[in-house]
């Protein structure tokens, strides 16, 4: 990738809660640490990780959408650019656009039309076309959240990141629940977008999904990049990676044999399977 200035630079970063403990003493759990990963424009890298390991507090790190009793350290830019609170809030929506993980991120008050909508000002074509790939007809662009399924909910959120026009995507577990179809449908889109020469960080527990998309997979465990490898490689042969645990999720793939791996080395069951749960709505 040359000396390009890559789109998101992430360098040491470390995130910890301020909890109460037992007689009000103040105690920190470190959720992330030293995590370092770029992404540039025109690729796709995923963070794959067990569920509870921190990939959606980095995701909303990013965004500056943390709870109020997360500290982080380290350092996030964007295209050279040290993310302070007030830029993370200028850039959010625009130039960095999240498809959430929870359909809870949609807005209650504002139609499936306006929501795709409402990041553009008047490219009505270009809803229209995500509107139609994502099928969402006429009749869902005049529904609110609460009247839509959940997959139908989650193909808004993904339609509404695909009209932002932002430059860095960052997708959060994005496919799970939806149809094979529509799997299909969001992967490409991302694939687009990269072709593009967007930036894509798509955060998975199934690396699966992210040898399918991925340029560059780094595995995320507990917080900590354990390594940064090339998709294509990893995918190939567990010899293409170095860590133990990058191993382990290659071998307890469904097509590698199933091998699940019990916890004593990595302090948990590695879960490579997809919770796929057909979507409830068609
Ligand atoms: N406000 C908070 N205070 C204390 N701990 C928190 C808070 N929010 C999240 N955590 C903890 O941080 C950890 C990481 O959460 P996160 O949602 O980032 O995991 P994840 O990797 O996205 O998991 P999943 O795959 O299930 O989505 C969890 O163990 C969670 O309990
Ligand atoms: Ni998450």
């Amino acid at each position: 990738m040359g000396q390009r200035i890559p789109l998101l630079e992430v360098k040491d970063f470390t995130l910890q809660f301020k909890q109460y403990g037992r007689g009000l003493k103040q105690i920190e759990t470190r959720v992330i640490s030293g995590f370092t990963l770029d992404v540039h424009a025109g690729e796709i890298v995923a963070v794959v990780g067990a569920s509870g390991s921190g990939k959606s507090l980095l995701a909303h790190a990013i965004l500056g959408i943390l709870p109020s009793n997360a500290a982080t350290g380290g350092s996030l830019k964007f295209k050279g650019e040290e993310l302070s609170q007030s830029l993370k809030e200028r850039l959010r929506g625009k130039e960095i656009s999240l498809i959430p993980q929870s359909v809870s991120y949609l807005d209650p008050l504002m139609t499936t039309g306006k929501q795709i909508e409402s990041p553009l000002r008047k490219a009505a074509n270009a809803v229209k076309s995500v509107m139609n790939r994502f099928q969402l007809g006429d009749d869902a662009k005049n529904k609110y959240p609460f009247q839509l399924s959940g997959g139908m909910a989650r193909r808004v959120l993904i339609g509404t990141a695909l009209t932002s026009g932002a430059e860095l995507v960052i997708a959060d577990e994005p496919t799970p629940g939806l149809h094979k179809s529509m799997v299909d449908e969001t992967l490409g889109s991302l694939k687009e977008l990269a072709a593009l020469g967007r930036g894509v960080l798509m955060i998975t527990h199934d690396i699966d999904l992210a040898f399918v998309v991925a340029d560059r997979i780094a595995v995320f465990n507990k917080g900590l990049t354990v390594e940064v490898a090339d998709a294509k490689a990893f995918e190939a042969s567990p010899d293409n990676v170095k860590h133990p645990y990058s191993k382990a999720l290659w071998h307890a793939l469904p097509q590698n044999g199933f091998h699940s791996v019990r916890g004593k080395d990595y302090g948990e069951e590695i879960d490579a399977g997809c919770d796929a749960g057909e979507e409830d709505d068609a």
